[in-house]
């Protein structure tokens, strides 16, 4: 079964932090079960805790002081996504053999990535967002089911609706 957690590499808390809370968030709500921060990003990684006890799942973050180590110790491919890898769709179903550890830069990143990753990969070869490449990542890695997603045990979830914004406590909806 495809299992994903992400590693945000270089976070820098006085000008990233807007931009990692995303990362952490997408993660969660497409489907990876935890995220790694390197770096002092304990904002962004109280946010995406707070947003789980609110609306649910089992999602994880944390923050990590050897992003190497968590490369290094994850038991599945690496893939590193970078406007200069193999275009993702190339590659994606060897990826999806095993568990996935999406790695992901803010600033530039150290060569030691493009190294040790199993996979570098492209979400088209043109420079753009690390948020934006980690949703089409995720998205294709699951195949589209992570948008089936129940997220269990929280308080409250979105009523969809084609106008307006509802929700209902997870009470009331039993
Ligand atoms: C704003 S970019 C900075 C990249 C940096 N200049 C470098 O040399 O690595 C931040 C992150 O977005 C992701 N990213 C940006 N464009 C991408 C693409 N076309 N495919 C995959 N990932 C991409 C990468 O993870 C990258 O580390």
């Amino acid at each position: 079964m495809e299992r994903a957690e992400v590693l945000r590499l270089g976070h820098r808390p006085e000008r990233d932090e807007r931009l990692t809370t995303h990362v952490c968030l997408t993660a969660r709500a497409l489907g990876a079960e935890a995220v790694h921060v390197d770096g002092k990003g304990t904002g962004p990684v109280g946010t995406a805790r707070e947003v789980t006890r609110r609306f649910g799942g089992g999602f994880e973050a944390d923050t990590v002081g050897s992003p190497r180590s968590v490369v290094r110790d994850f038991d599945g491919n690496v893939a590193h996504l970078t406007m200069y890898g193999e275009p993702v769709q190339d590659v994606i179903d060897d990826v999806r053999e095993e568990p996935v550890l999406a790695v992901v830069g803010a600033g530039k990143v150290d060569g030691w990535v493009y190294e040790e990753a199993d996979y570098n990969v492209g979400v088209t070869n043109q420079p753009h967002s690390e948020v934006a490449a980690l949703a089409v990542f995720l998205h294709e890695y699951f195949g589209g089911e992570e948008l089936e997603a129940r997220f269990a045990g929280g308080e409250v979830e979105v009523v969809p609706s084609a106008s307006g914004k509802e929700t209902r406590s997870i009470r009331d909806s039993r």
